[in-house]
């Protein structure tokens, strides 16, 4: 039973949210000016631009590369292979042009695990817009429009079986690896300095180098593909060095609770002595993102501060350069690979932590899902269930925040806890460089300063936040 106070404030939560919500289709009804027209962003948003342009690139993108690989598939797959690129194309080509005409969506075609889920959702989104032909590309919200492209993408690939499997962003994702190899040498030889004196560390020092790492894993968010339709976007400069210049755009830092959650960790029937601590990553981007969630992985399990790791990733090509096992191991290889030593080093190091099993990698079907997290738990219990297991989740990204928030128009002085409306299966921390219009857990006046100062500021990444939350100790106070 909720006591009537937590009643209240879910409540309270539950009423912040529907008017964020409604705030959205308000604004666009006014901008549309139509009263039958039911849009869930505004034109010229940072929402409308990216699915009329950056979208649309994308997908010519994704048709350019299939087409350019049409040797390799003959040479794979002979005549079959060329027939189904020829067929993938024609059903990529097919989709950009509903997209460009602001066709309905449509239920997919293939019958794979989420295939049933993602055309219930869309049943779901038809009846609260009223009728099928209203929950088209440009009439939907944004979240979901984005999600549902990258899942027609793989559908086009699922119904061509040769080329299945192929991963369209490949390419781009290897390329950023490798166009940020020297960051991610400078990065290696801070951790070989750093493991050489592990064992005489205070536990200040320890703090000190964790809240570096974990402030390097933020940034590392900056180097997202999907934001720059696919360009070149990866870390030029010593991640290390750049910290102190990059301390006044963290406009939340709530990394001292991060902390507090590793050494005090608060599983029932564990004393702090014998906790077996477990951290979850839910990673965001492959290349230099990825090598700085792998380096502060393993810096957590050499500290001690955690003695497993669990990392999730997605389970197809996702949003442009997100992680799939693939991308997982192959970084793994290619560091261990690597022409320096201390890079070669740390990969040989994160190699048998996964034999080890202080690290494993986990992916669901949830995470390539158009679904807000607070409905994780009635639509994804199992998910739910294993996140439970964790002492604290760190959810990378910007899209996860959007997940987490719901991807509403909040006010920006409503709390993260308000805004993750009983999402909370463990203690959680987001890491997050900003690069869409949502932004909660500011201060009075913070919000309007920053729009004044510099209009991009909630989509240029310039700006970061490290928020966290532990739904169980605010459910205490
Ligand atoms: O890789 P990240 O940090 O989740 O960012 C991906 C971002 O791409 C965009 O969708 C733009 O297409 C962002 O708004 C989005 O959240
Ligand atoms: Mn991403």
């Amino acid at each position: 039973m909720l006591s009537s106070p937590l009643r209240l404030a879910r409540c309270i939560s539950s009423l912040a949210y529907w008017c964020a919500h409604l705030l959205v289709l308000e604004r666009a009804h006014e901008r549309v000016g139509g009263a039958s027209m039911v849009v869930s962003f505004p034109r010229r948003s940072f929402a409308y631009l990216t699915v009329r342009d950056r979208m649309p690139t994308i997908l010519t993108r994704v048709i350019d590369t299939i087409h350019r690989n049409k040797n390799k598939f003959f040479e794979e797959y002979g005549e079959e292979g060329i027939q189904a690129e020829k067929q993938t194309i024609s059903l990529l080509s097919k989709m950009r042009n509903e997209l460009l005409t602001d066709k309905p969506l449509l239920e997919l075609t293939d019958s794979l695990q989420d295939t049933e889920s993602w055309n219930q959702y869309l049943q779901r989104q038809q009846k609260q817009q009223g009728d099928q032909d209203s929950v088209s590309w440009f009439k939907s919200p944004w979240l979901y429009v984005e999600c549902y492209m990258y899942r027609r993408v793989q559908e086009a690939l699922w119904l061509n079986p040769p080329i299945s499997d192929y991963d369209v962003f490949n390419e781009g994702k290897t390329q950023s690896f490798f166009e940020s190899q020297q960051a991610m040498m400078t990065l290696c030889t801070y951790v070989e300095g750093l493991n050489k004196n592990m064992e005489g560390l205070s536990k200040n020092q320890l703090l000190e180098h964790f809240n570096k790492l974990l402030q390097v894993s933020l940034w590392g968010n900056k180097c997202d593909l999907s934001i720059s339709a696919g360009q070149d976007n990866s870390q030029k400069t010593s991640p290390i060095d750049s910290l102190d210049s990059l301390q006044p755009f963290i406009l939340v830092n709530d990394s001292n609770r991060v902390w507090s959650a590793l050494i005090s960790p608060q599983r029932p029937g564990q004393s702090k002595e014998t906790a077996l601590v477990r951290v979850d990553i839910v990673l965001d981007n492959s290349g230099f993102e990825l090598f700085t969630d792998l380096v502060l992985a393993d810096f957590l399990v050499s500290s001690r501060l955690a003695h497993e790791i669990h990392f999730h990733g997605k389970s197809f090509p996702w949003f442009v350069s997100d992680v799939t096992a693939n991308d997982f191991q192959w970084t793994i290889r290619q560091t261990t690979a690597a022409n320096h030593k201390w890079m070669s080093k740390s990969g040989v190091q994160w190699m048998s932590h996964l034999k080890d099993g202080a690290w494993s990698y986990h992916d669901h079907p949830f995470w390539t899902q158009p679904h807000e997290f607070c409905d994780m738990e009635a639509d994804a219990p199992d998910l739910y269930a294993t996140l439970q297991g964790a002492d604290l989740v760190l959810f990378k990204g910007d899209l996860n925040y959007r997940k987490l928030t719901g991807d509403r128009e909040w006010d920006h002085t409503a709390s993260f806890h308000t805004a993750l409306r009983g999402f909370g299966p463990a203690p959680l921390c987001s890491l997050r460089t900003l690069k869409a219009n949502v932004q909660v857990g500011l201060q009075p006046g913070q919000g309007e300063r920053l729009g004044s100062q510099d209009p991009e500021w909630m989509t240029s990444g310039k700006y970061a936040v490290v928020q966290f939350d532990n739904a169980k100790s605010e459910q205490k106070d």
